[in-house]
C-alpha cells in the first residue's frame, strides 16, 4: 500500500550536496537595450592594465581594469592600490537595479574587458580584507560568450558555467572562502568581453586615522 505523504513532499535530493548553492547564475538578466546602453558607455571608461609583481618579475594583467566606487571606497586587488573613480550613468543604474530586485547593496564595481581569447584572469577569490563580511558580489557579463571556472579549495570540484552576454552571476557570501573562480583563455574567441563585479567595501578601510 502506498504510504501517506502527509504533506512532507517527494524524498528524492533536489539536487547536489549544497544545503543551498552558493551562486546564483540569471541568464539574460539585461535586455539587448540596457546591454548595448553599457557597452556604449564603456568605450570612455579609462581603462587600465596595471603591472603586477610575479615572482619578482613584472609584468601587465592579461586584460584591462577600471574600479568605479563611492567615495572612502578604494581598493586593493591583486596587492595593486586602485582609487575610486566616480560612477558613469548606466554602471550607476545597474547598481541600483541589482539593489531594488536582489537587495544587493554594493559601493564600487570593478569593470574588467577581455579585448578577446587571449585575455584571461587565473585563480582567485574575491577575499580581500575590505570586502564587507555578509555581503553577495554580482558579476554580470556583456559581449563574447566565455566560460567561467569555480572551483571548491579543499574538494577541487570544479564547475563549468557558460556566461553569455546580459547573465548574471551572484556569488553568495562566504562562497569566496571555499571556492576560488577563473576566466581562462579561449583562443577561437575573436571579440571583446566585459565583466562588471559589483562588490561592497567597508568605507573608509584604506584611509589614515
Ligand atoms: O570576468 C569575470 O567573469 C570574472 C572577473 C573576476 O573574477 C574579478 O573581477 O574578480
Ligand atoms: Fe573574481
Amino acid at each position: 500500500m502506498k504510504q501517506a505523504d502527509l504533506g512532507f513532499g517527494q524524498e528524492e535530493p533536489t539536487g547536489g550536496n549544497q544545503l543551498s548553492p552558493p551562486w546564483t547564475l540569471i541568464k539574460g538578466y539585461l535586455n539587448p537595450a540596457q546591454q548595448q546602453a553599457l557597452l556604449i558607455e564603456s568605450a570612455d571608461y579609462p581603462l587600465t592594465r596595471p603591472e603586477v609583481t610575479v615572482f619578482g618579475k613584472s609584468h601587465p594583467i592579461p586584460r584591462s581594469q577600471v574600479w568605479f566606487a563611492d567615495k572612502g571606497c578604494d581598493y586593493v586587488y591583486s596587492g595593486l592600490f586602485i582609487e575610486a573613480l566616480p560612477w558613469p550613468r548606466y554602471a550607476q543604474k545597474l547598481r541600483i537595479k541589482l539593489e531594488r530586485e536582489f537587495s544587493l547593496l554594493s559601493n564600487g564595481v570593478l569593470v574588467n574587458r577581455y579585448a578577446n581569447g587571449q585575455e584571461s584572469m587565473g585563480w582567485h577569490s574575491d577575499n580581500e580584507k575590505e570586502i564587507e563580511p555578509n555581503s553577495d558580489i554580482a558579476s554580470v557579463t556583456l559581449g563574447a560568450s566565455r566560460e567561467f571556472f569555480i572551483r571548491h579549495k579543499q574538494t577541487k570540484q570544479k564547475v563549468s558555467l557558460m556566461l553569455d552576454s546580459g547573465d548574471l552571476l551572484i556569488m553568495h557570501w562566504p562562497m569566496q572562502q571555499d571556492w576560488e573562480h577563473s576566466l581562462p583563455k579561449r583562443l577561437t574567441v575573436s571579440q571583446p568581453r566585459l565583466n562588471y563585479t559589483f562588490r561592497r567595501l567597508i568605507v573608509g578601510f584604506h584611509q589614515a586615522g
